[in-house]
């Protein structure tokens, strides 16, 4: 089980620049697994030190986090929250699953950097463990979903 309350109480924090964090956990993926960014149309011909002042990378990264919000707000119960994005994934975007838990680590280091007093032992644990279950449910979707890379 993982501490959903804990990982709340990081996300309400994170909630005080929603976009903003979500736009540097995309640039931070970019950049360190460049391969990432050949997925999205919209970023792939435009240089790493360009996209630090797009405006569509920002509010890519609003949506992305909304998204994950919605997610750990059902503190568990969030199976039908993860359809759609499988779903648009799989079959719009084509993403490999396996850059899921790239995406999440991403996530944890940035957060363990912004937010060190949030960011306590137990709620890194309690994050840890609730991306890796995201990511294996997100892996069994896609297996239903017949992935094809
Ligand atoms: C925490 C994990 C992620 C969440 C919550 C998430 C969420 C979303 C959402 C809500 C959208 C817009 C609606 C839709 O098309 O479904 C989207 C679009 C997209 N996502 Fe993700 N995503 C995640 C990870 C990734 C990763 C790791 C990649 C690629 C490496 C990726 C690639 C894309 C692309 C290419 C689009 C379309 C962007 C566009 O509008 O041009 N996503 N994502």
């Amino acid at each position: 089980m993982c501490d959903w309350d804990l990982i709340n109480k990081v996300w309400a924090k994170v909630e005080e620049d929603l976009a903003g964090n979500g736009q540097t956990v995309l640039l931070r993926l970019f950049e360190e697994h460049p391969e990432t960014k050949a997925h999205f149309p919209k970023f792939k011909d435009i240089p790493l030190g360009q996209l630090t002042s797009n405006a569509d990378v920002k509010t890519h990264g609003n949506t992305v986090f909304k998204a994950l919000g919605d997610v750990v707000k059902q503190k568990g119960k969030h199976a039908s929250n993860l359809q759609a994005p499988a779903t648009t994934h799989i079959n719009k975007h084509k993403i490999p699953p396996q850059n899921f838990t790239l995406i999440t680590n991403v996530v944890l280091k940035v957060f363990a950097e912004k937010f060190p007093g949030e960011m306590t032992a137990p709620a890194q644990e309690a994050f840890s463990k609730a991306f890796k279950a995201i990511c294996s449910e997100l892996e069994d979707l896609y297996k239903k979903g017949g992935f094809q890379s």
